[in-house]
This record gives C-alpha cells, sequence and structure tokens, in this order.
C-alpha cells in the first residue's frame, strides 16, 4: 500500500492536528501516512491577519492539492472561507473538540477576577466585540501570531499582557490545557462557526481517497459544524459584523436534534442581535439558513456601521 502524503504547515498547531489525523487514518484504515511541510504566505508575513485576507493559511495547502504534491490535508475549519472550493472535497469532518474559548490569565486569574485596567490581547473581532461587551474594565489589545507566541505574551520571560483569549481545542492540541485559567461560558462568548472542528480536504476526483478518508468522518460533528457554517455563510452576503454561533447536538424525543445559536455584534460590543433555531440534523444547512434570516430580519446588517 503506497504512503499517502499529508500537507502540513510547519506550526505547533498544524502538525499536531496533521499527525493527530494522520494517526487517526492508518489506525482505522492501516495505510501508512508521511507529513509534507509547506510553507504558507501567512506563515512568511508578520502582517496583521485581517491584512493579509481570509484563507492565506489554507491557499498554499490546496495549491499543492490541486498541483498534485500532496495528497490530502487538515484545516482548522473555521480558518476555511465559506465558498465550495474547485476541484477539491471534504472528505471528512471528525469528532469535534470543545468548541469554547478559553482565558489563559497571569496567575490563573478568571475573567471576573482581572483587576479594571488589565490588558487582554484577542485578535478576532468576534471575541474584541464579546469582551467589549461585558462592559469589564478591561483595555483589549490585537495580537496575532501561533497559539504558542499568544500564550508566551502572558506565560513566559517575555510576558507582556494580563490575559489572551484562545480556542479551547487548539490550546488542547498542543498539549497546554493546564495553563487555562477558564473556559468562557458561551453565553458570555459564543464561539466561532466551525471552532474546534478539522476539515480533511483532498482532491474531488480522488475518489478511492474520498472513499478511504470517510472512515474518519463524525457525522453529529459535520451536522454542527453544517448548520454553523450556512448560517455564517448567508450572513456573509447581507452584513459584516462579527458572527458567532454554536450548535449542539441532544437526544430529542424523536430522535436528536440539533439546536444552534447565533449572534451578530456590533464591532464596539454596544449592540448584539442573538437568536436560535432547532430542527433535526438532516436539516442542519435549512437551520443555519433560516437563522440568518432571522438575524437578518431583526437588524444584522446595520451593526456593521457602528465602529469603535
Ligand atoms: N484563527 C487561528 C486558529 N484557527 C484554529 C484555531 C484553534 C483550533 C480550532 O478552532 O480548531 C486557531 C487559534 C485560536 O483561535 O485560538
Amino acid at each position: 500500500m503506497s504512503t499517502l502524503r499529508l500537507g502540513t504547515r510547519g506550526s505547533t498547531l498544524a502538525l499536531a492536528q496533521s499527525q493527530l489525523t494522520a494517526d487517526a487514518l492508518t489506525a482505522a484504515t492501516g495505510r501508512p501516512v508521511e507529513l509534507v511541510r509547506i510553507v504558507t504566505q501567512g506563515d512568511r508575513s508578520s502582517a496583521p491577519v485581517a491584512q493579509l485576507g481570509v484563507g492565506v493559511f489554507v491557499s498554499a495547502l490546496r495549491d499543492a492539492l490541486l498541483a498534485g504534491e500532496i495528497d490530502f490535508a487538515v484545516h482548522s475549519y473555521k480558518d476555511l472561507p465559506t465558498g465550495a472550493h474547485a476541484g477539491l472535497h471534504i472528505a471528512a469532518i471528525p469528532t469535534r473538540e470543545d468548541p469554547r474559548d478559553v482565558l489563559i490569565a497571569k496567575g490563573g486569574k478568571t475573567l471576573a477576577e482581572l483587576p479594571p485596567g488589565s490588558v487582554i490581547g484577542t485578535g478576532a473581532v468576534r471575541r474584541i466585540a464579546q469582551l467589549r461587551a461585558l462592559g469589564l474594565e478591561l483595555q483589549v489589545t490585537p495580537i496575532r501570531g501561533n497559539i504558542d507566541s499568544r500564550i508566551a505574551r502572558v506565560h513566559g520571560p517575555e510576558a507582556d499582557l494580563d490575559a489572551v483569549v484562545l480556542a479551547r481545542a487548539g490550546v488542547a492540541r498542543i498539549g497546554r490545557v493546564a495553563e487555562i485559567a477558564e473556559t468562557l461560558d458561551p453565553m458570555l462568548m459564543l464561539p466561532a462557526p466551525a471552532q474546534g472542528a478539522l476539515a480533511v480536504e483532498c482532491r474531488a476526483d480522488d475518489a478511492d481517497l474520498v472513499e478511504l478518508l470517510a472512515a474518519l468522518d463524525h457525522a453529529p460533528s459535520r451536522a454542527a459544524v453544517t448548520a454553523e457554517r450556512a448560517m455564517l455563510a448567508t450572513l456573509e452576503a447581507g452584513c459584516s459584523a462579527p458572527v458567532a454561533a454554536h450548535a449542539e447536538l441532544a437526544e430529542g424525543e424523536d430522535g436528536d436534534e440539533i439546536y444552534l445559536r447565533g449572534a451578530v455584534i456590533s464591532p464596539d460590543g454596544v449592540r448584539a442581535i442573538r437568536l436560535s433555531r432547532t430542527g433535526t440534523p438532516a436539516d442542519a444547512a435549512e437551520i443555519g439558513k433560516a437563522l440568518a434570516a432571522d438575524l437578518l430580519d431583526a437588524g444584522a446588517d446595520t451593526l456593521i456601521g457602528s465602529t469603535e
């Protein structure tokens, strides 16, 4: 059996989730997998991610896939642009990690324990807006870089921040959950659509590999992510304010039920529209689209204008 080439970025997180997926595939199918390092434009640049544009970390991997240099790639699903990519196919969405955000703070302080004037670093407008919405005497400062360098801004000899907010999934995958001070309740900090989920992608015409990779697919995770991403995709057309979403699957009386919560927040955190919908996993995409329509009806597009 030929060895499959899994293309990966060189960051600690990318290597960790690629290795995890390689091991899971070998365990499930017996097929050997080797990791192939790909340097992306996002790794070479130190410009803010907002300037580099969405999907910059993804494009080099996709180019390598289409060029046949690698057989498949593992992405953080939340980093993928919402549109489908010609010639490529997401063959598996493995079991999702905890989608919530976490606080890593000096002295292990929780959000409520941070003294007035504390400086919190985060790059995502979604997190900045929700932190501001708490109305605390906190200073939010934009940061970028990989997870290790963000944690080093709080824990380590070069520390210059009181706290950072990160996705729990990333911290868990690089083996640093012990440093988490608080896992943030989605009531306060609703996660990014698809946070904590991975997308395993290969060429659409590689039928054998599409079938092989399906061994890694986890139907409940796929349903949750499909609902969240459908909401995001529909909102993108009508609204550019920060978007958050979280779908949970629960056993209802008539089988599994999806409970999708969504929010659109003004960047200054002053106004937020929060709504929810339920439905069956088979209707995941429709639930997401319908919730986005509800949010737009409630004025989500008017939240863009309120700047900092
Ligand atoms: N935007 C970068 C990014 N992409 C995926 C993760 C974490 C892991 C995940 O959500 O799957 C992170 C870091 C973070 O947001 O803290």
